[in-house]
C-alpha cells in the first residue's frame, strides 16, 4: 500500500475552498457567532481530558464540509492506514513509519518485512525499564562506587528536542537525577556541561540514530576524553557510557558495549523517535512507570485519529484549519503558544517536527508543487509572548493562526498565580477575534477626557481589526499522558498536512546539501592557506575568519 498521488491544487474541494474564501472574505468572525448560536459546540472536540475548541476560525458548515471533502478526495483514511500498519510510504528511503508501533499496546502485531515488530520493541522496553530503575535506585554504580546523580544526553535534532522538551514539560514529576542535554558542536556546550558534572557520578547517553552525526560524534569523543583523563580506565567507560541508536557497529567501533546499547530501528523518523530508546533520558528523568504513560498517552491519540470521523479528530480538524489559512489565506507561519511554562520548548520541538517534515517542495511524483506547504512555526510560552511579538499577531499586517495551550490544573498553586496566567490565555484569544472598533476606541477616549482633535488623531492607531483565527487547546492538566496525547496529535497533524500536500513528510533530504558543505571546508580551515574555491563571499569570509582566529 502506497500513499495516492493527488495534486492538492486540481482537486474538487481546491476549487469549492477557493470560493469559500471569497465567499467569506468580507466575513467577520463575530458575525459568525452572532448567525448560529451553537457555534461553540459545533466547533469543539474533547477527548483524554483535551478540548480543542477551534470555533474562532474564520470558517462555516459549508468551509468545514469542503476541508473533509478535500481529505477524503486526498484518501486521508488510506494513508493513516497505511501509516499505521507499516506500509514502506517513506518511500525515498524505502522505509515504513511506525512511530505508533513503539506506543502499541504489547499484544498489537504489526509487521514489517514479515517480521512482528513489537516482541523487539518490548524487549528494548524491558531493558530499558531495568536500566532506569537500577541507574534510579542507586543499584547501578560509577566506576568508583559511587551512585550516578548527573545523565548527559548527547544528540542533537530528533535526538535532543523530544527528550528535552518532555523532561521541561513534565519536571514535576522529576527525581533526584540531573538532567543535562549537549547538542551544539560549539564547544561551549559540552564544556558548560562538563564543568557541572563529576565523572565518577555522571552517565553520558549518547543519542544518535545513525551515530555518525558530526555534531554528536565530536560532543561524544570530547566527553570521552574528559572522563578517560580523570577516570584514567578504559574499563570504566563501560558504567558510565551508553548508545541510544540503530547502528551497533558503529557504538562498539565507538567503544561502548553492545550490551549497554538501546537499539530502535529505521522505521522510526529522528523527529518521531521519543518514544524509542531515544527517551531514555526521560524515563530517567521521570521514571520508567511515568515514561509508559506519555507512551499510554500517544496511544489512546493514535486510536482517536485513526477511528474518530473526521470533523471530530483532533489531528486532522487542525491540519484542515492549518491547510485554509496557508493556501487560501496566505498565511506563511504558524504559532504555537503555551501557557504554561513547563512547556517551554514545546514550539521549538514542533519547529523540528513540522518544518523537517512539510517544508518541501517537490511532490509525490517528483514534480514542483503549484502551492504553498509547511508554514514557518514559532512559539514562546504565553504570557512572555504578549509582552514581546504579540503586537504583530494583533496589529500587523501579517495574518498568524495561532494555537493557544493551556492547563486547567497547575502544578505550582502559588496565590492567584494560575487565575492570572489563565485570564490572560482567554482573553487573549477573544481580543484577537473581536478587536476594538473605531466607535468603542473613541468611546473610552471621550472618557479618559481626550478632546475631540486628540481623539481624531489617536483613534487609528488604538483600533485592532480582530478576526485573528486561533484554536484553543484546554488540557485538564499536563501529566505525561496528556503531554503524550498531545505531541501525538500534533505528530498526526503534520502527516494529515503532507498527505493532503502530497509531499513525503519523513524524510529530510534538504538538511544534506549544508553537512556536506561544511564537510568539503573543514580541511580548508586546517591550515593558514588563502582560499580561492569558493564564491567570492564564501572565500572573503574564510579568510577573514583565518585572518582573525
Ligand atoms: O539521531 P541522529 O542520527 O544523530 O540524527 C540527528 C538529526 O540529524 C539531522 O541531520 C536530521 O535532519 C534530523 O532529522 C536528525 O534528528
Amino acid at each position: 500500500m502506497t500513499l495516492s498521488n493527488i495534486a492538492f491544487s486540481k482537486t474538487k474541494a481546491y476549487q469549492d475552498l477557493l470560493q469559500d474564501r471569497q465567499r467569506l472574505s468580507q466575513t467577520h468572525l463575530i458575525s459568525l457567532f452572532q448567525k448560529d448560536a451553537n457555534r461553540q459546540s459545533k466547533y469543539n472536540i474533547i477527548d483524554q481530558d483535551i478540548l480543542l475548541d477551534f470555533s474562532k476560525n474564520i470558517i462555516d458548515e459549508v468551509t468545514l464540509a469542503h476541508l473533509i471533502d478535500l481529505a477524503n478526495e486526498c484518501h486521508l483514511s488510506d494513508a493513516i492506514q497505511a501509516q499505521f500498519s507499516g506500509s514502506k510510504i517513506n518511500q525515498t528511503e524505502d522505509r515504513a513509519v511506525l512511530h505508533t508501533a513503539l506506543r502499541a499496546k504489547a499484544n498489537h502485531s504489526i509487521l514489517v518485512d514479515g517480521e512482528n515488530i513489537i516482541p523487539k520493541i518490548q524487549a528494548v522496553k524491558s531493558h530499558m525499564r531495568e536500566f532506569t530503575n537500577q541507574i534510579i535506585s542507586g543499584d547501578w554504580k560509577g566506576y568508583t562506587g559511587k551512585d550516578i546523580t548527573d545523565v548527559v544526553n548527547i544528540g542533537i535534532g530528533g535526538s535532543d528536542l523530544g527528550p528535552v522538551m518532555v523532561t521541561e514539560a513534565l519536571r514535576p514529576y522529576k527525581n533526584h537525577l540531573n538532567i543535562h542535554f549537549v547538542s551544539n558542536v560549539d564547544g561551549t556546550h559540552i564544556a558548560e556541561t562538563l564543568k557541572k558534572v563529576n565523572p565518577e557520578t555522571t552517565l553520558f547517553l549518547i543519542a544518535s540514530k545513525t551515530f555518525t552525526t558530526q555534531e554528536t560524534m565530536a560532543n561524544a569523543f570530547s566527553a570521552r576524553n574528559w572522563f578517560l583523563d580523570l577516570a584514567k580506565d578504559e574499563q570504566a567507560v563501560s558504567k558510565h557510557f551508553v548508545a541510544l541508536s540503530t547502528n551497533a557497529k558503529a557504538v562498539s567501533e565507538f567503544g561502548i558495549d553492545v550490551a549497554n546499547m538501546f537499539e530502535f530501528w529505521d522505521w522510526v523518523g529522528g523527529r518521531y523517535s521519543l518514544w524509542s530508546a531515544i527517551g531514555l533520558s526521560i524515563s530517567l528523568s521521570i521514571g520508567f512507570e511515568n515514561f509508559e504513560l506519555l507512551l499510554a498517552g500517544a496511544n489512546e491519540m493514535d486510536t482517536h485519529f485513526a477511528t474518530a470521523s473526521f470533523d471530530k479528530n483532533m489531528p486532522v480538524v487542525l491540519a484542515l484549519l492549518g491547510i485554509w489559512y496557508v493556501n487560501f489565506f496566505g498565511a506563511a507561519t504558524h504559532a504555537i503558544l503555551p501557557y504554561d511554562q513547563y512547556m517551554h520548548r514545546f514550539a521549538a520541538y514542533f519547529q523540528q517536527g513540522d518544518m523537517e517534515s512539510n517544508g518541501k517542495t517537490v511532490d509525490r511524483s517528483g514534480n514542483r508543487v503549484d502551492y504553498a506547504t509547511g508554514p514557518v512555526i514559532w512559539g514562546e510560552p504565553g504570557t512572555n509572548g504578549q509582552h514581546a511579538f504579540y503586537q504583530l499577531i494583533h496589529q500587523g499586517s501579517q495574518l498568524i493562526p495561532a494555537d493557544f495551550i493551556a492547563p486547567a490544573i497547575t502544578h505550582n498553586n502559588i496565590g492567584n498565580h494560575h487565575t492570572l496566567l489563565m485570564s490572560n490565555f482567554f482573553a487573549q484569544t477573544e481580543a484577537l477575534m473581536n478587536g476594538k472598533t473605531k466607535e468603542v476606541v473613541e468611546e473610552e477616549l471621550k472618557k479618559a477626557g481626550k478632546s475631540e482633535g486628540e481623539i481624531t488623531k489617536l483613534s487609528p492607531f488604538k483600533v485592532f481589526e480582530g478576526n485573528k483565527p486561533t484554536n484553543s487547546i484546554l488540557v485538564k492538566q499536563i501529566t505525561p499522558k496528556t503531554l503524550g496525547a498531545l505531541i501525538a496529535m500534533y505528530e498526526h497533524k503534520i502527516f494529515v498536512q503532507g498527505v493532503i500536500w502530497n509531499v513525503f513528510s519523513y524524510d529530510q533530504w534538504g538538511v544534506e546539501l549544508g553537512k556536506q558543505l561544511a564537510n568539503s571546508i573543514l580541511p580548508e580551515l586546517e591550515n593558514n592557506e588563502k582560499i580561492h574555491s569558493h564564491d567570492s563571499s564564501t572565500n572573503g569570509l574564510i579568510n577573514q575568519f583565518k585572518a582573525w582566529r
